[in-house]
């Protein structure tokens, strides 16, 4: 499956680097291309020149809002993020049609936090005007919510995600959730954490989206994942996680592969990797709550057997008994058993819901703090009448 990505605001910007970097690896390890276009876009110059791998034109990252925010971000304030993303809109349509495989991406992917306000504010505008623009081509979002300190001790925080959450989710075809607070790694500084976390965010994107564009017979599972089948499973609030067991031994091409107890200890160890991809999902959600659900297998052709995927089969349904289930397999790797997860069509998701209920007390505050600004705003304007102005009209 291919990508057109974009990040908006520095956590959407940061997370679309992360993908320039693996479109890079999966080009140069796995001759493949997954993102034909990643663009970062903001309203903070130095936010973009700080990016490591998205392609260091104007093109590809994007500053809006420039004279309105003097290229400094919007400090918080969503309903400008929105605003500067509406008079700039057409700048970030016109780079992503220069992609110049645009029209072979099969989706868009937008990534942005909820609490800050340029992600937050822009994140939906852009992809309305997206949608309105390609409306044959799926839209999806992906949303980094705020740690927990963050949601306790800034209002703001918990106001721009209810906003984001409501307004993304009116126009895309599916909401990836992530909670930074689930990727907090102790004993380390935030400063690691968060480009930790951004890795381990996009990391699990990797063989879902080489699956289904290997060319090479070698790597082509007997059920492969495609566009088609991911496209299929995407819709609404949505969830994944991916983990791993591994061999635990170097792969030995030669060896037989009919060996009962060895298929026994493979079986174990998928069954492994499906449980830490579950348990670890981006965001808490019950299983059951899935319209739909999706999974990758990925490991040494000789490690895969019909043992394996029958019982992780059974296991998904026990665990997904509502959800119309695909999956796939993909022999690729030596030494480990890998398994994504995404669980889609969720129909309830508590983390949402507090959201929208932590905002509800803090809607008239904001907005009288909005008009009381505005009004000092036209008085300054008024007094400012009669003062004589250098400028040329
Ligand atoms: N996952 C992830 N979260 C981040 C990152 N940087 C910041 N955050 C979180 O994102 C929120 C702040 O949003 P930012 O993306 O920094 O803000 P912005 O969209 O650039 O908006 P302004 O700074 O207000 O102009 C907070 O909840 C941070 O914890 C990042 O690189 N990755």
């Amino acid at each position: 499956m291919k990508l057109i990505v974009v990040g908006l605001g520095q956590a959407g910007s940061r997370i679309a680097d992360e993908f320039a970097r693996i479109n890079k690896r999966a080009k140069s390890q796995r001759n493949i291309e997954i993102c034909p276009g990643i663009f970062a876009v903001n309203t903070d110059a130095a936010d973009l020149t700080g990016l490591t791998t998205i392609e260091p034109d104007y093109q590809h990252r994007i500053l809006i809002g420039g004279r309105k925010t003097g290229g400094h971000g919007v400090g918080k304030i969503n309903e400008l993020g929105a605003e500067v993303a509406r008079a700039d809109a057409d700048k970030v349509i016109d780079a992503l049609r220069s992609a110049r495989h645009f029209y072979e991406a099969d989706a868009f992917l937008l990534a942005a936090s909820s609490a800050g306000g340029t992600g937050s504010g822009s994140i939906p505008i852009i992809a309305q005007r997206i949608k309105e623009r390609y409306p044959e081509k799926p839209l999806y979002t992906l949303l980094a919510l705020p740690f927990e300190h963050e949601r306790e001790t800034e209002e703001r925080a918990s106001y721009n995600s209810a906003v984001c959450l409501k307004s993304v989710y009116g126009i895309s075809d599916c909401v990836f959730l992530i909670d930074n607070q689930r990727y907090v790694m102790k004993d380390s500084s935030l400063g690691n954490n968060i480009s930790r976390i951004n890795e381990m965010i996009v990391e699990p994107f990797y063989d879902l989206l080489c699956a289904g564009e290997e060319k090479n017979p070698r790597f082509i599972g007997a059920k492969t994942l495609d566009a088609g089948d991911i496209i299929q499973t995407l819709s609404g609030w949505s969830v994944y996680g991916w983990g791993h067991a591994d061999l635990n031994k170097s792969f030995n091409p030669f060896e037989r592969s009919n060996d009962f107890r060895k298929k026994t200890s493979e079986t174990h160890k998928g069954i492994q990797a499906m449980d830490e991809a579950i348990s670890e999902m981006s965001l808490r959600v019950n299983p059951k709550d899935a319209g739909r659900a999706i999974y990758l297998v990925t490991a040494p052709a000789k490690e895969m057997n019909m043992d394996m995927m029958r019982e992780l089969n059974e296991w998904m349904r026990e665990l997904c008994p509502n959800a119309i289930i695909r999956n796939g397999d993909y022999p690729r790797g030596t030494s480990r058993i890998s398994v994504n997860v995404i669980l889609s069509e969720l129909s309830d998701v508590e983390k949402v819901r507090n959201f929208y209920s932590d905002s509800i007390d803090l809607i008239p505050v904001i907005k009288q703090r909005q008009v009381e600004l505005r009004n000092k705003l036209d008085d300054i304007d008024d007094m400012s009448k009669d003062i004589p102005s250098l400028l040329e009209e």
